[in-house]
């Protein structure tokens, strides 16, 4: 995986590069760029492909927290959002961190942990900026952070380095692909070729497991299998997902 990588924040590509274990290639297939603020990943062999970036203080995600339904949503539900509720959470396989911030913005705290460097590196830039964001700055300092790192081997080591006691594990992996995929959203395919079928997710089930201490759970396509064989607790199934729920104790307040 190679890719170039640039980002004013660092003193040199070279820097930026090794913080993130890229390689600096001009062929690259993929190209972060930096530009008003924003670090933005593009595909360079499909240019009309719109490029990723991570954005809470505008966009859908923004949207979503103003008028997306609140704590009556499945992914409230299925993580135990309730009157007086919120647990803490780490989201164990973060992507652009959409569900992270749903969950941060309902009032949980959230880790998100992300293997993909240049996910990270584009998760770290959307949190910098919210950081910094006048209206939702105080409260996104306060819940939402990341750990760069595999939630297979470093899920405990993540929790600790963040000096969290974890009540729910989220887990989100990349579902192989229906034939159906030219339908996927333009800027989900560049996300997909960028990061591809997390085909070890089933590892992630028994870490999880044994970091929560209340629950699981897990967003899976409608047409998946349970991850790892296991059978949930509960299932919340939404129009083209479900969520499945692998209850270790109640949720108490
Ligand atoms: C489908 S995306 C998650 C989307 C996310 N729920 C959202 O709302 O944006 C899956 C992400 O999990 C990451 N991932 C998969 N396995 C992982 C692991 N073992 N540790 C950390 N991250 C992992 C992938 O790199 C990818 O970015």
């Amino acid at each position: 995986m190679t890719s170039i990588f640039y980002n004013r924040h660092y003193p040199t590509i070279e820097s930026a590069c090794e913080r993130w274990g890229l390689v600096y290639d001009t062929n690259a297939e993929f190209e972060l760029i930096f530009e008003d603020n924003v670090l933005t990943l593009i595909k360079r062999d499909e240019p009309k492909l719109k490029g990723i970036s991570v954005d809470f203080v505008s966009g859908a995600v923004a949207h979503r927290r103003k008028f997306g339904g609140g704590r009556g949503q499945s992914i409230a539900k299925a993580v135990g959002l309730k009157q007086g509720v919120s647990p803490t959470v780490v989201d164990g396989t973060a992507g652009l961190g959409r569900d992270a911030f749903v969950l941060a913005s309902l009032g949980c705290k959230v880790l998100m942990v992300e293997r993909h460097p240049i996910v990270a590196a584009l998760l770290e830039d959307g949190l910098r900026r919210a950081y910094e964001d006048a209206e939702i700055g105080d409260w996104m300092r306060e819940r939402m952070s990341l750990f760069h790192g595999s939630s297979i081997d470093s899920l405990a080591d993540a929790a600790a380095a963040s000096n969290i006691a974890v009540d729910v594990v989220y887990l989100d992996p990349m579902y192989p692909h229906r034939e159906k995929s030219a339908l996927v959203k333009k800027e989900m395919r560049v996300f997909q070729s960028l990061v591809g079928a997390d085909l070890d997710a089933d590892g992630l089930l028994a870490p999880a497991m044994a970091l929560a201490t209340k629950r699981v759970v897990v967003k899976r396509p409608d047409y998946a299998d349970d991850l790892d064989g296991v059978k949930p607790s509960m299932v919340i199934a939404t129009k083209k997902n479900r969520f499945d729920v692998y209850v270790k104790a109640a949720m108490t307040a």
